[in-house]
């Protein structure tokens, strides 16, 4: 090959390569299995290797992949947070026993841990104190995200015992529970938000939040996994995690200390068989050599510990034979299509059903009738298919069409501009819209309505009871035809009135929540009940109006100004307010305590220890305060929290505006 034709090539892969750790790390939205991104990389490593004259000093084999925000503030770490070299094969992992031999004897120990599949963090402890938590990064320096690491409860924030040293840190992996994952996922796809891939992805999403709160919403988890300190404080790695998990520190249990490669590779086999039963999601397993001498002495390369490997496992993927399409449509109308397969064996559970999320990856597959597909089972609970067996595919293919028009009613499909979703549009007449909006509007987290459930609103709509939300208010009228449902007796009957009734009382907040207003999640409605007060603000805010809400952005306003355009829903809100549902917030009046604060203008930025925002804004309010929404010359206090964005920051400096922390504020209203 000539010098030019594999120059070519080498940057053709560095091009490519930095794209996906793009999507990867940066979007949280990977377009390749991880198989095909190692072996690219290889691919480029082998090149560079051949023709170290025509490398790229910014190669992705170079460097750790990751990403640092604006967000928070950037800390650069004291020991480098490297990423590990993988294989996916026996022979690289004997290749790599190989060298470790050739470097320090046969004298020698593994550790084998599993590689779980989350993001990496480091804490560090200061007299036993948690003081900082800092993302990977790129590997020199990360984000500092403390706050919302102090939210995960196995991580301590005192530590206990003696000998705990004065200062160390110890690093870990940030996860989510596939529990947790699946159930917050659902929420998210009800309220008609983007579903996160998979639980990775939404721990990461989670951990780079501004809002502390809301992380500690979301429940993750961590195991510690790495201990460094500036004092030699034990010979192995092994007696490091014996101890760290004394002082308090989540280790993980499944963790193996070795004699030899055969050892390594029979607990390979076994997390290859077992890892599915495990609650949490893990890639491969990790292989580090146990003293710290001898880990020394291997040193490391650019990017990686020549005393570790990953191993990581394939994903488990089977081939079945896509028998149809069928198609759900949601509460919000949208249309999801789902592959029904021939059931086949895969990972230890039968498969039926894959997730083909919308029509773009129908025709990214390419899905033909009867096709022959790979279904893979990655960390996901759903499975999914990732490609198509072309070899064996009919002489003439009939290619899968996404509908046009709804399966329940018929109604044309339409997909908005830069959403991937059809919708169905006919929110009025569509069984599963209709029946899911009500659905949603009994529900836990809106009305929570004692004695109604998702059957009986189904039994309902059937007997043409209910169809809208409405409707559930004047059932009392209709006992005797309730009286004929099965299985309904008069305790039931009178239960359920009562619920009903009681519902009146119920927050402006949740009721604007249980309307079903796409993307007006909870929090949203919160928001949006405390910035609005009424539902005819609501319905007659100018998009301008509602993006000056806290947290409202244009989606949100967009989907809001569309909801109050059709007559019906204002028809529904008349008729709910007729039979005297709360349509406003019941102001906790301003008390005014004292007007220390007259006159003066603050803005609240950042997450805070002892007060919410909210919290922090009455009391400003009650002593007289202003609060303004935007930082300028005219303000006279910042009232600054962790987690503040840097350009806040930056403006308020600038503009010469003093900073107020939590407690000097406090002390201004005495
Ligand atoms: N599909 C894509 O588009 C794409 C793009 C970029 C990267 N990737 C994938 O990401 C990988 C590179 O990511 P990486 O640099 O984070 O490496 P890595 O995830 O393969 O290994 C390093 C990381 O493993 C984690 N880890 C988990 N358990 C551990 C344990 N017990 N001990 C030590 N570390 C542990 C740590 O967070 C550490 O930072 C590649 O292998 C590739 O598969 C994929
Ligand atoms: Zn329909």
């Amino acid at each position: 090959m000539s010098n030019l034709k594999v120059k070519e090539q080498i940057d053709a892969l560095v091009k490519e390569l930095n794209e996906h750790t793009y999507n990867y790390y940066v979007l949280a939205m990977p377009t390749i299995a991880d198989y095909e991104f190692d072996q690219k990389l290889e691919k480029l490593a082998g090149l560079e290797k051949e023709y170290p004259e025509l490398a790229d000093p910014n190669s992705p084999t170079q460097k750790v992949g990751g990403d640092i925000t604006k967000n928070f503030i950037t800390v650069k770490h004291k020991w480098p947070m490297l990423s590990l070299g993988n294989t996916y094969n026996e022979q690289d992992l004997r290749d790599f026993d190989e060298r470790v031999k050739k470097a320090i004897g046969n004298d020698f120990e593994y550790v084998c841990e599993l590689k779980f599949d989350g993001l990496s963090i480091s804490l560090t402890y200061e007299n036993g104190k948690l003081i900082s938590a800092v993302t990977r990064g790129d590997g020199s320096q990360g984000d500092d995200v403390t706050s919302n690491i102090k939210t995960i409860h196995t991580i301590p924030h005192q530590l206990k015992g003696k000998e705990i040293p004065a200062l160390f840190e110890i690093r870990g992996e940030v996860f989510m529970h596939r529990a947790a994952f699946e159930r917050l996922n659902k929420e998210r796809e009800e309220l008609g938000e983007i579903a996160y891939a998979n639980p990775r992805n939404f721990a990461a999403g989670t951990v780079k939040m501004q809002d502390s709160k809301e992380v500690a919403k979301r429940p993750l988890d961590c195991f510690l996994y790495a201990l460094y300190s500036e004092k030699k404080l034990f010979k192995t790695h092994w007696e490091s995690l014996q101890t760290v998990k004394k002082w308090g520190f989540n280790v993980c249990e499944h963790t193996r200390l070795s004699s030899d490669i055969e050892d390594v590779f029979s607990f390979i086999a076994y997390w290859e068989e077992n890892r599915f039963k495990l609650g949490y999601d893990i890639d491969g397993i990790v292989i580090k050599v146990n003293n710290y001498a001898q880990q020394h002495e291997l040193g490391f390369t650019a990017k990686s510990p020549r005393w570790a490997i990953s191993y990581k496992y394939k994903a488990a993927e089977v081939q079945t034979i896509l028998e149809k399409v069928t198609y759900q449509v949601g509460r919000t109308g949208a249309v999801t299509p789902v592959a029904n397969l021939k059931p086949v064996l895969l990972a230890g559970t039968t498969v039926k059903r894959a997730t083909l999320h919308n029509a773009d990856e129908i025709a990214r597959l390419g899905l033909c009738e009867n096709d022959t597909v790979f279904v893979e089972k990655g960390g996901e609970i759903i499975p999914k298919i990732i490609r198509v067996n072309e070899a064996l595919r009919s002489a003439n293919p009939i290619p899968i069409k996404y509908i046009t028009a709804c399966p329940i009613c018929a109604t044309t499909l339409i997909r908005k501009e830069g959403e991937v979703a059809f919708y169905c549009p006919n929110d009025e007449g569509c069984a599963p819209q209709i029946v899911g909006k009500i659905q949603h509007f009994i529900g836990r987290k809106a009305m929570n309505i004692d004695g109604l459930g998702d059957e009986t609103i189904e039994a309902f709509y059937q007997r043409g009871l209910v169809s809208h939300i409405s409707d559930l208010y004047f059932l009392h009228d209709k006992a005797d035809e309730l009286k004929k449902i099965e299985r309904f007796g008069e305790k039931s009957i009178e239960n359920m009135l009562k619920g009903i009734e009681d519902s009146k009382q119920m927050p402006f907040e949740k009721v604007l929540f249980g309307l079903g207003i796409r993307y007006v999640g909870e929090t949203v409605a919160k928001k949006l009940a405390r910035g609005v007060k009424n539902i005819d603000n609501l319905a007659k805010a100018s998009l301008e109006e509602l993006t000056a809400i806290d947290e409202i952005g244009v989606r949100i306003a967009e989907s809001i100004r569309e909801y109050f355009s059709k007559p019906e829903h204002l028809r529904q809100i008349e008729l709910l307010k007729a039979k005297g549902l709360k349509f406003e917030i019941i102001e906790t009046e301003i008390i005014s305590l004292s007007d220390k604060l007259a006159e003066k203008t603050f803005v609240i930025s950042g997450v805070f220890e002892k007060y919410s925002r909210e919290e922090l804004k009455e009391l400003i309010e009650q002593n007289g305060g202003k609060i303004l929404s935007s930082i300028s010359a005219k303000l006279d206090f910042l009232v600054a929290g962790a987690n503040m964005g840097p350009s806040k920051l930056e403006k308020a400096t600038k503009l010469n505006i003093p900073l107020l922390s939590e407690e000097e504020l406090i002390e201004m209203i005495g």
